[in-house]
């Protein structure tokens, strides 16, 4: 990051009245009680491809995580890549389809998802925040048997349909994340699971390497970290009652709530709320959907008491 000396120069660029630095003021104060309720604990922040295609927005996101880094909270960033990977289908000739917000994935399409999630898209994020100081390292699902995958298929119409390559994790190491942030530095996770196959107690590895969803990855990472957040950044402001309809989007709602609503939620919001409930029903206190379009989102939603966007709350608070 590059800083400018200070100068009191009325006619300076950068400069600003005592009210515009009274303001300023007043919104780093209004970022104290949450500073001083979130510095030591984990946040795990999942970037989704469709907010990630800007590179404003990108740059953006890097000083978030860098802020929420030295204001003492641990950042975990899990990313997803779905526009990169269909772009690079795209240009290699190589079809794909999704079903129930999920990609089916053939042999060839898993090479494909594996190079541009760990060779592209992480590598960018780790380079953006490396801007500002060497706190980023990249790992995959794969690194340190950070996650582990069986595959599944999903359920459209009530008819169950293969995805092929697509696993559902079904157990996380954390360890390999706990010795990056240890170390004082910030993981950033590709979410490529090698498949195991389970017995009795145990388990191993089939040698082959699944496409797992980045939401349903991110939630099975923050509950094993035990996170006090898991973070989603979008392309949409929340969660709507009456997707397309601007007018229901939804600020804050149970875990009872949206278990209701799961079935009837559409594409790719399927796995992002079913991911968000996965986070609470085992321990993570908050679950938020956050516009990725909107500058700087993660701070606004961290830092300022009205949050912005989707909150999911375990129902024990509201009926507390
Ligand atoms: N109820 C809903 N509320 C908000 N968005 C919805 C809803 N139902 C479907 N969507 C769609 O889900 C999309 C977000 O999922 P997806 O495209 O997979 O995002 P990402 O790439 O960030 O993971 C939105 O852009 C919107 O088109
Ligand atoms: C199984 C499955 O659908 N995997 C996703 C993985 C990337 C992802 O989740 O990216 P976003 O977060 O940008 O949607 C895919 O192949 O697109």
């Amino acid at each position: 990051m590059t800083m400018t000396a200070h100068t009191r120069e009325k006619t300076a660029p950068g400069y600003v009245s005592a009210e515009s630095a009274q303001d300023k003021a007043g919104t780093l104060i209004e970022a104290l009680p949450w500073i001083q309720r979130f510095a030591g604990t984990t946040m795990v922040i999942k970037y989704g491809g469709n907010a990630m295609v800007n590179d404003d927005l990108r740059r953006a996101f890097a000083e978030d995580i860098v802020f929420l880094h030295h204001v003492g909270i641990h950042p975990v960033v899990v990313h997803g890549g779905g526009p990169q990977i269909n772009s690079m289908l795209g240009r290699l000739g190589i079809e794909s389809e999704f079903k129930g917000g999920l990609r089916v994935t053939t042999p060839e399409a898993m090479d494909v998802v594996r190079m541009v999630l760990t060779g592209q898209v992480g590598r960018e994020l780790v380079g953006l925040i490396n801007s500002h100081g060497p706190y980023a390292v990249g790992m995959s699902g794969e690194d340190g048997g950070l996650l582990r995958a069986v595959r599944t298929g999903t359920v459209v119409d009530g008819e169950e349909v293969d995805l092929g390559l697509v696993g559902e994790v079904v157990g996380v190491d954390p360890a390999g994340i706990t010795d990056i942030l240890d170390a004082g530095r910030i993981p950033v996770i590709s979410t490529v699971a090698p498949e195991i196959t389970e017995e009795g107690n145990g388990f191993q590895t089939t040698g082959q390497v699944l496409n797992v969803n980045a939401d349903t990855a991110a939630a099975a990472v923050a509950s094993a970290l035990g996170a006090t957040k898991l973070v989603i950044l979008t392309d949409v402001e929340g969660l709507y009652a009456n997707w397309p309809d601007k007018s229901s989007l939804i600020s804050s709602l149970t875990a009872s709530e949206l278990r209701e609503m799961l079935p009837r939620l559409e594409s790719g919001m399927i796995p992002k709320m079913a991911a968000c409930l996965k986070a609470i029903d085992e321990g993570v206190e908050r679950a938020h959907i956050v516009d990725g379009r909107l500058p700087h989102s993660m701070l606004l939603e961290t830092f300022t008491t009205a949050g912005i966007g989707t909150q999911v709350v375990p129902d024990e608070e509201v009926n507390a």
